[in-house]
């Protein structure tokens, strides 16, 4: 119960990695808000957080909605007494339309796949943030944490979906900046593969034969919804998170670091280990058994190959 008087709030917390941090956080003994657009799969997250311990209150609210943000804020002003320790913008509204124009190039799509993406996983993020900060700041203290994914390094999937991710990094990271002397630490999370309910339904039907049997795989041998939420609970304790904050840290660098397993035992895959990398080259794939698990693509490599000089 080491979140125990923690207040925290989850954005998009009805399925997917924001359901599963919302058990993890308040497993960890944290009252936790969580928000969606439809009351009823809010509340069957309210009733598996209730089944298993915790304490969590869905409130409605559209994450593409400024007035719906600001109530939300009000009220965890009004309830909470000005208190609340951590803000996980994790909703996202583009999965479905990702996987429906899976492979067609950004002319030929309709351009509202923006707003589709970039409102709720971007903008609402930038509301979110704004309305927490304005909180903790008078308080000295507070984690933002911004869900992102490696979509943010280079080109993933479509053209709105990369540079929505990269702006997640890059809001967490400029954030960091002005939020330095406040105390409040800001950091972007780059989760695994994560096969989600949403995912696991769009892989068995018709539409995943437009998608790279690589991405399958890694589907396949994923991570579990709750992951992103033991490492952002270890996170949350970490008396260092200052040190980290401007960064991207993806769920294997923490796992590693607090020696995190998944929820089912498994230990998590690095994707920055050189076992990794070459597990991904079809003709050096045979060599990945034989390559040790502690060598890692050094960070400045990962920087560079974001290709922007
Ligand atoms: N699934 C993966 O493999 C994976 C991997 C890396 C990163 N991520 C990132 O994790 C985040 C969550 O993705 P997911 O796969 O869990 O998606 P998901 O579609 O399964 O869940 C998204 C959640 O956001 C909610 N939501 C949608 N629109 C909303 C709105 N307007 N206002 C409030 N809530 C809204 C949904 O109800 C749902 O609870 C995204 O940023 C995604 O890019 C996912």
């Amino acid at each position: 119960m080491a979140l125990c008087g923690w207040v925290c709030l989850v954005t998009g917390a009805s399925r997917g990695l924001g359901r599963g941090i919302a058990l993890q956080l308040s497993e960890a003994g944290a009252t936790v808000y969580i928000t969606g657009r439809l009351e009823k799969t809010l509340d069957q997250t309210a009733a598996e957080v209730k089944e298993r311990g915790g304490h969590c209150l869905p409130v409605v609210c559209d994450s593409s909605k400024e007035e719906d943000i600001k109530k939300l804020f009000e009220r965890i002003q009004q309830e909470q007494n000005g208190r609340l320790d951590l803000l996980v913008n994790n909703a996202y509204a583009g999965v479905q339309a990702i996987f429906d124009n899976m492979g067609k190039p950004f002319w030929e799509t309709d351009p509202a796949i923006w707003d589709l993406i970039n409102n709720t996983g971007l903008r609402g993020h930038y509301f979110c943030s704004v309305y927490a900060c304005r909180l903790m700041a008078a308080r000295g203290r507070g984690l933002l944490v911004t869900v992102s994914s490696m979509g943010g390094l280079k080109y993933l999937f479509n053209v709105p979906y990369g540079v929505g991710k990269a702006a997640c990094d890059r809001l967490a990271a400029d954030m960091a900046v002005e939020l330095r002397r406040s105390g409040v630490a800001s950091v972007s999370l780059w989760p695994g593969a994560v096969p989600t309910e949403l995912v696991s339904q769009m892989l068995t039907s018709d539409k995943s034969q437009a998608l790279d049997p690589k991405f399958k795989a890694l589907w396949a041998d994923g991570e579990s919804t709750e992951l992103s939420g033991k490492c952002i609970v270890e996170l949350s304790k970490d008396k260092n998170v200052m040190s980290l904050t401007g960064k991207v840290l993806m769920t294997c660098d923490l796992a590693a670091r607090y020696g995190i397993l998944d929820v089912d035992g498994r230990s998590v895959t690095d994707y920055t280990s050189l076992k990794f990398a070459v597990s991904q080259v079809p003709y050096l794939s045979w060599l990945a058994p034989m390559v040790p698990s502690f060598l890692r693509v050094p960070r400045f490599v990962l920087t560079l190959s974001g290709g922007h000089f």
